[in-house]
Order: structure tokens, then C-alpha cells, then sequence
């Protein structure tokens, strides 16, 4: 648990459905975060016990491409409780639809495939309850999944929840004809898993849902126990989202959008994109269950395999840039003090001769000398 004290809070960043999120600074460390609350006062005790054992299970998943959550804390009096996560200093993948949207323009194709590699690591490690392991070389093939434990499934995955973070590649230096690098929009991490639910190997689903219409799965909409395949279903609409700018079923009402997506029929994707890429949504947006592919599955394609081994290139180029600018300012650094110590050195040799001169233009020195 955290000890809020140790937080100053800074600005509001937005407003969700279950209260504000602010930007934080933890003093101790002068980390920046975010602060979640979520008034707990209308709850259960059941549902607050639910709450912060999903609170625990969050606080474990580790993953690059998950948004960090570091702890929680309890306002007793205004009955709020407090999430402090990791800060996403580039906002998220609506906005970037909106902008594209706004501008008229497609998202690159190897952009949609570089979210989308990034997205379904982040999903494994959630539906599988471990790390898909780094490609030596574009052909690996993942062995299958082990034995796993937990099951965390997101229930809630659309544009809004996909945060974009860290240092952009910058595209400056490329030739313009050049496509951007595949980090240009930064790191793709998942986030916003308060609806997540957490469930145990005994339990192979979970029955309630808590979603966001557009992208809500067939199953769920029928009232069937969901399971990770409805994540799949979800992602599928997040990434037909990116490619036409509009999400796949859209509708005027709940029963309008309740029919079409039980029918699974949606506007084919524009000619900008290729056929590997439209695939690849077909089978995410499979109204079968059986049909659907598994973020297994979806891992071993090779379009996503090449995106991850150029992601994993690139973020590889950027550490040894880095590293090369560390060891230029390391050696600017030597330099500035051997010209310094050299300086020191020169003054050490200028002194003793100019006390010297001193010493001989003193009236006595002269009168020593002649003694002499
Ligand atoms: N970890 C984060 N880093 C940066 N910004 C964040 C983070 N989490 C949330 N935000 C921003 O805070 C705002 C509110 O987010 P929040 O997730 O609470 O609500 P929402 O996703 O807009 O709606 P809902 O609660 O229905 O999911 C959004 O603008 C979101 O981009």
C-alpha cells in the first residue's frame, strides 16, 4: 500500500468513468505517475474486497508493454480509493485516431503492425501468465504455452486504453521517402485493467461484464461467460479502428450495434492496406468462438513476427545510440578536464617564475646581489 504523503499531486489529466486521474510526483523517489480514484462509498464490502484483490493480481503483472501499476491507497473519509500507475507521457491510441482522422490521413501500414505485435505481447503475457520469448530470427516459431496458474482478462480493451510512452525515434534523420521507424509514435503499453478480472485456474471464466459497447464481443453481448478470446475480439476492433479511422460496427443505438455485431459483418478495410493485413483482422473478428484466433496464434504470424524482430532491432539501435552519446559526453567530459588540469599545470609552472620575478625586482634583491 502506498503512503500518500510521499505524493505531491500535481494536474488533472482527465476524467474516467469512475473519477479523476491526476499527475503525480512520488517525493521519495521523484518518480512520475498517474493517480487513479475510484469512490468505493456505493460498493459492498464483497466488491471492495474484489477491488483490491484485483489491486494485487495488477501490482504482478510485469511487462513491457503493460502500463505499470505500482500501489494503492484508501481516502477513509471521502471513501475514494487511490491507484497510483505508471505516467504515459504520449497519450493514448484515440487520440492518435482522432489526429489521423482529423488530417485525412492513413496510419502507416507497419505502424497498425508495430501496435499490434506490441499489443498481442502484452495480451500472452495476460492470457497465458508469461512472456512471449524474443525472436532470435524472423522464422522462430513459439513453442506453446506451459502450464499456467491465472488468467487475467482485460475485458475492456479499446482505443482509449492503449497509452503511448517513452522517447520517440525520431524520423529527422532518415530521408524523407524514408518510412518512419516503427517506435516513431513511442511504446505501446496496455493499460487501464480496473475492470480486468482476475481469474483463479479453477475458474475458467468469469460471467459479468463490464465493457465498451463498440467493441464488446458477440459471446458477451449473448450473455455467455467471456473468455480470452473476447480480449482477441476487441483487439481486432482496435486495430480495424486504426486502419479506416472508424470502429468496425459502429451505431446509432444498442440494438442496431447488437445486430451487427452478432452478424460480424463489417466494411473491408481501404485499399491502402494489404491483404496480410486484412487477414489478420478476419480472424480476430471471427463471431465464432472456435474460429477465432488465440493470441498464440495471432504471434506466429509472420507479419507480426517481422514486426517484433524490427522492433526489437530498432529499440536495440536507439540503446546503442544512446550509449554512443553517453561515451561522446563522457569523453567531452575528459577532455574539458585534461585541458583544465593542463591549464592548473601551466599556472603551477608560471607561478614560482613570476614570484621569482618578484622577488628579483625587490630593491633588497639587487642590494644582495651586489653585496655578493
Ligand atoms: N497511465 C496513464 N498515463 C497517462 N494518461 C492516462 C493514464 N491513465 C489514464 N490517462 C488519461 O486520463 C484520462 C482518463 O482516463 P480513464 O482511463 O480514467 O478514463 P477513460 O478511459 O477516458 O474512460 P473509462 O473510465 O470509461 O475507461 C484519459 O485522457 C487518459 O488518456
Amino acid at each position: 500500500m502506498a503512503d500518500s504523503q510521499d505524493y505531491e499531486v500535481l494536474e488533472e489529466i482527465g476524467r474516467g468513468s469512475f473519477g479523476a486521474v491526476r499527475r503525480v510526483v512520488q517525493r521519495s523517489t521523484g518518480t512520475v505517475m498517474v493517480r487513479k480514484e475510484i469512490k468505493y462509498g456505493h460498493m459492498n464490502v464483497k466488491e471492495r474486497q474484489q477491488l483490491i484483490a484485483e489491486c494485487r493480481i495488477l501490482a504482478q503483472l510485469r511487462h513491457e508493454h503493460i502500463v505499470r501499476f505500482h500501489s494503492w491507497d484508501f481516502d477513509e473519509r471521502g471513501q475514494v480509493l487511490y491507484l497510483y500507475m505508471e505516467y504515459c507521457s504520449r497519450g493514448d491510441l484515440q487520440a492518435l485516431i482522432a489526429k489521423y482522422r482529423q488530417e485525412h490521413k492513413y496510419m502507416p501500414e507497419q505502424t497498425v503492425w508495430a501496435v499490434l505485435a506490441q499489443l498481442l505481447e502484452a495480451l500472452y503475457r495476460c492470457h497465458y501468465g508469461e512472456d512471449a520469448v524474443p525472436l532470435q530470427t524472423v522464422y522462430d516459431r513459439m513453442s506453446p504455452p506451459g502450464k499456467h496458474g491465472g488468467i487475467v482478462i482485460h475485458r475492456d480493451l479499446k482505443p482509449g486504453n492503449v497509452f503511448l510512452t517513452g522517447e520517440t525515434s525520431s524520423s529527422s534523420s532518415s530521408p524523407s521517402s524514408a518510412p518512419p521507424p516503427l517506435l516513431s509514435i513511442g511504446t505501446v503499453k496496455l493499460g487501464d485493467f480496473g475492470l480486468a478480472k482476475a481469474l483463479g485456474s479453477s475458474h475458467q471464466f468469469a460471467t459479468t461484464y463490464v465493457g465498451t459497447p463498440y467493441y464488446m464481443s458477440p459471446e458477451v453481448l449473448r450473455d455467455q461467460p467471456y473468455s480470452p478470446l473476447s480480449d482477441v475480439w476487441s483487439l481486432g476492433c482496435v486495430v480495424y479502428e486504426m486502419c479506416t479511422l472508424r470502429p468496425p460496427f459502429p451505431a446509432r443505438n444498442y440494438g442496431e450495434l447488437q445486430h451487427r455485431i452478432q452478424q460480424g459483418n463489417y466494411a473491408p478495410l481501404p485499399d491502402y492496406y494489404s491483404q496480410g493485413l486484412a487477414q489478420i483482422i478476419a480472424s480476430m473478428l471471427k463471431t465464432d468462438l472456435k474460429q477465432r484466433a488465440s493470441t498464440f496464434e495471432l504471434l506466429q504470424d509472420i507479419q507480426v513476427r517481422t514486426s517484433r524482430k524490427a522492433l526489437q532491432l530498432e529499440r536495440f539501435e536507439r540503446n546503442l545510440l544512446d550509449y554512443e552519446s553517453e561515451l561522446r559526453s563522457i569523453e567531452q567530459l575528459l577532455e574539458r578536464q585534461a585541458l583544465e588540469s593542463e591549464r592548473q599545470g601551466q599556472q603551477r609552472v608560471q607561478r614560482p617564475t613570476d614570484s621569482a620575478y618578484r622577488r628579483f625586482t625587490r630593491p633588497e634583491y639587487h642590494w644582495r646581489e651586489r653585496q655578493r
